[in-house]
């Protein structure tokens, strides 16, 4: 793709808006920016689109939505037939959310496919659930997670709700390839199309079914029952989706001690007072401690954007925060969950997880007989395992969970569902109150009980097109060299996952297994700019010697890939 040339033709083009050309000229003088902005149309990934805003053919704006929309609707229209398809669309708080969702119902619309949307903000969780609830062919979520501001990004959603597999992803984006010309994809106003039907805006049922499923996955009525009222909850939506599903599930529930951050429940796309909209960052809990320290409050949470992730924030016996990992909240969850089954567990019960986070979970269900299955990073992976197993009734999904803060209790949502994860965090902070134990005492007394496992996650962000080249280098350099010769004197393993074993598709992860099962995984993430370190360590006699393993392999391998 000539990136100069594709330039001039954005520039020419009536079919491009004035806003669009001001941008462009703007940058007339910034060779290195016309090629960041031109060499490539922003690839569709396995999960749909993710980039920057602007314009451009890399960029995420209205006409690379309508352009994956235009080709979204070409696989709709041969796999599923050219009449009655429909699909709902969500979006988040992020600039030009909106604007994209209706782009994207119009294009639907132009091309024969009803459009769902809903009157504002609606949770990633809230639109995998109203797949299904509306029996559409698909859906569409405007969102860009947890990326900084300066992302959006375009995730599609198959009919059972869950992340499209990459089959479906390969097929979406032949067509998608296949269209050449931006100008060709018309489209009416947003108007003609409400008068036609072709979009429709919903009421709240869909919000009122979606609550409803939710709150039946509470664990131990009893226990919620007896000690929701006690807990003090603080919360951030970090300006996002967050705000009206969770409030309404806590309330609703009995957890009515419940205190927002205020001035994060605006629905601000700058994300002004953060840094970095991901509560995997500490500092998005800057004012929620503050909020905690005026209410003394016993947990605080906080969701990212689109409410698919969690960060916990809890006290320990001093009274001093103390921040959960994702991995930690996870296998928390598994041993609440499975200890409060009451010996009720069904013999063919599984949990699943991936092959980056931690064994501990997968240590505890393994103590109540219950299988843990390993995929590859990405919740559709979890999800398709649901929907294989409400096929077959092979096996009994309990929960699944990811290092990066992604949780699904039931099945009521095939992607990871923070407003059900809210629920049930604070179901283990009530129990743990009532015991006169912090989460963070319960989090101890799980290492005493199951085993002391350790995990780290460095990322190590590289951008554009050069970053590209070196995260390849990377993957290329530990995948040739002898591990004898980089330091991992004590491996026991490699596994090239880019080889397709284990039974999982072919992915660009490398995992490297000491003789103590302490692990190491290296990926790069397909959402962001990043190479992603994953580490695990095990030990029999405590954290600090757990601890002491895994920042050896840290050291060992960071001065591997600063040498590359
Ligand atoms: O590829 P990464 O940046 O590590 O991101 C991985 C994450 O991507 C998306 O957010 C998926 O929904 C998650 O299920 C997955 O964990």
């Amino acid at each position: 793709m000539c990136y100069k040339k594709e330039y001039s033709k954005w520039l020419l083009s009536e079919y491009f808006d004035s806003e669009t050309k001001e941008e462009l000229i703007s940058i007339k003088d910034d060779e290195n920016e016309i090629e960041e902005r031109f060499y490539k149309n922003l690839e569709f990934g396995t999960g749909g689109l993710r980039g920057k805003i602007g314009a451009g053919t890399n960029r995420v704006n209205k006409y690379t939505i309508r352009r994956a929309t235009a080709g979204l609707c070409e696989y709709i229209k041969k796999s599923f037939g050219k009449e009655n398809n429909r699909i709902v669309i969500a979006h988040d708080n992020r600039y030009k959310s909106r604007e994209f969702c209706i782009e994207t119902a119009k294009v639907m619309a132009e091309n024969g496919i009803k459009s769902y949307i809903f009157d504002d903000l609606r949770s990633t969780p809230e639109l995998s659930f109203a797949v299904r609830y509306l029996k559409c062919t698909m859906g569409v979520v405007i969102t860009a997670s947890h990326n900084p501001k300066e992302y959006n990004g375009y995730k599609v959603y198959d009919s059972n709700g869950g992340q499209i597999c990459i089959e479906v992803a390969d097929n979406i984006i032949a067509e998608i390839n296949s269209i050449k010309d931006y100008s060709a994809i018309k489209v009416k106003s947003y108007d003609e199309y409400l008068k036609l039907n072709m979009i429709e805006v919903l009421d709240n049922s869909v919000d009122d079914a979606f609550i409803d499923a939710v709150k039946e996955q509470i664990v131990n009525e009893d226990i919620v029952c007896k000690y929701a009222k006690d807990l003090k909850i603080v919360y951030t939506p970090i300006h996002g989706t967050g705000l009206m599903p969770i409030s309404r599930v806590l309330n609703e529930c009995g957890f009515k001690n419940l205190s927002i951050v205020e001035e994060q429940t605006i629905h601000d796309p700058m994300f002004s007072t953060v840094k970095y909209p991901n509560p995997e960052e500490i500092s998005v809990f800057d004012m929620a401690k503050k909020l905690s320290d005026k209410v003394g409050a016993d947990i605080i949470m906080g969701t990212d954007p689109d409410c698919d992730r969690v960060g916990l924030i809890v006290k320990n016996k001093k009274g001093e925060y103390k921040v959960l990992n994702g991995n930690q909240i996870g296998s928390l969850m598994v041993r609440y969950i499975l200890e409060n089954m009451n010996g009720n567990i069904p013999s063919n019960s599984v949990i699943i997880k991936t092959i980056v986070t931690s064994e501990l979970g997968a240590e505890i269900a393994s103590k109540y007989g219950v299988e843990t299955i390993n995929t590859l990073t990405g919740f559709k992976f979890i999800g398709e395992k649901i929907n294989e197993f409400e096929k077959t009734n092979e096996k009994h999904f309990i929960m699944g969970y990811e290092d990066s803060y992604g949780y699904l209790i039931g099945t009521h949502a095939r992607d990871k569902d923070r407003v059900v994860s809210a629920l049930i965090i604070c179901e283990i902070a009530a129990y743990c109150k009532s015991k006169g134990i912090s989460i963070y005492e319960y989090m101890y007394d799980t290492y005493e009980k199951y085993g002391y496992y350790s995990d780290k996650l460095k990322s190590i962000v590289i951008e554009g097109k050069k970053g590209v080249e070196k995260i390849s280098e990377i993957m290329t350099y530990l995948r040739n060299s002898d591990p004898n010769e980089i330091g991992f004197n004590d491996l026991l393993e490699i596994k090239d996952y880019k080889n397709g074993i284990d039974g999982l598709p072919k992915s660009n992860v490398l995992k490297f297994i000491m003789k103590d099962k302490s692990w190491l995984a290296i990926r790069p993430s397909g959402t962001e700019p990043k190479i992603k370190i994953y580490f695990g360590a095990k030990s029999d006699d405590s954290i600090e010697d757990s601890d002491r393993k895994l920042n050896s392999m840290y050291e060992n391998i960071m001065n591997i890939i600063e040498s590359i």
